[in-house]
């Protein structure tokens, strides 16, 4: 395991950011925190980067009781730029603070220039700089010294459509090489990069998993039947049927009180007489089964 977190608590005050968290991140693994405002996600990443200290709980990053920051690299919400800097000389400034031995440095500006889109405007000043470049600059100088954990705290929510396109298809290819960590309020830009969800709300872990086990909880029982003939009323007192609606008399919308029952269904309709036209299973959105989960 890369990096294992056990009943992680931060105190501020009477208040409780974060408690008793728990957590592991595999090697190569992307995990997104999931959360509304004021979860603990920014409290929680930056304990993970050992720039907040725990108020109990432990942190073991590959094994071992410290947290080597030569390891981890780290992008804040609000990242603080010199502006009168050029991306190339932030890039070197970031490089020289993360200990990227001197030799190599040159080598990697370029190298993460051109990861980043940046080649062109490398020697322009980053106060002129889009949103969406500075946010490339920013995942630039967190990996420059190749960590083994990339902790993100919110690296597209401020971002456009595109600038949020660009900075996804980074982390895809970023986490080929390394562990990402990041934290978003938008299930779809979790859903986009990530292999696993931990859901924060008031500091408490809500639920955790994948999207495969997220996804089962969707579900497929919301039916739209519809028939050549007049349905009749047999369908409401059925007991495999809830929440039933007609729009017409041969069309009707209901849930499915378990998914199995779909084939008592049809052939129920068959016994009655009825042509189907019409048969269709919705399940909920992703959304739904996240904010179901949050309200929990
Ligand atoms: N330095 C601090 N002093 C006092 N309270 C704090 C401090 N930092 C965070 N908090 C509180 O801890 C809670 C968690 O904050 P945190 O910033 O970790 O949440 P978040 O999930 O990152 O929220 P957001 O999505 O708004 O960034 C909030 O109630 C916040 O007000």
């Amino acid at each position: 395991m890369l990096l294992t977190a056990e009943k992680l608590t931060k105190k501020f005050g009477d208040h409780t950011a974060v408690a008793q968290l728990d957590l592991n991140i595999k090697e190569n693994e992307c995990v997104a925190l999931l959360g509304p405002n004021g979860a603990g996600k920014t409290t929680t990443l930056q304990m993970l980067a050992g720039l907040l200290t725990p108020t109990s709980g432990s942190i073991r990053f590959s094994g071992t009781k410290n947290i080597n920051r030569r390891l981890i690299g780290y992008l804040p919400q609000y990242p603080a730029f010199f502006p009168w800097m050029s991306a190339k000389e932030y890039l070197q400034f970031a490089g020289r603070l993360s200990e990227v031995p001197k030799k190599e440095l040159q080598g990697k500006i370029e190298e993460m220039l051109s990861f980043a889109g940046l080649e062109k405007a490398k020697n322009k000043r980053i106060g002129g700089f889009s949103g969406g470049m500075k946010q490339r600059l920013g995942l630039a100088q967190a990996m420059i010294h190749e960590p083994k954990l990339l902790i993100l705290d919110e690296p597209v929510s401020a971002l456009d459509p595109s600038g949020r396109r660009d900075v996804l298809e980074m982390m895809n290819e970023l986490k080929k090489k390394m562990a990402i960590l990041f934290s978003t309020h938008v299930l779809h830009d979790a859903e986009q990069v990530c292999d696993e969800i931990v859901m924060l709300k008031g500091g408490k872990m809500k639920w955790c998993g994948n999207l495969i086990d997220l996804r089962k909880r969707q579900g497929e029982d919301h039916v739209l039947l519809e028939t050549k003939e007049e349905i009749g009323n047999w369908l409401r007192t059925e007991n495999y049927v809830a929440e039933c609606s007609f729009s017409s008399p041969r069309a009707v919308e209901f849930t499915l009180r378990n998914p199995e029952s779909r084939n008592r269904l049809l052939s129920d309709c068959i016994d009655k007489g009825l042509t189907i036209t019409h048969f269709s299973e919705k399940g909920r959105t992703l959304e739904d089964a996240y904010l179901e989960l949050m309200e929990q």
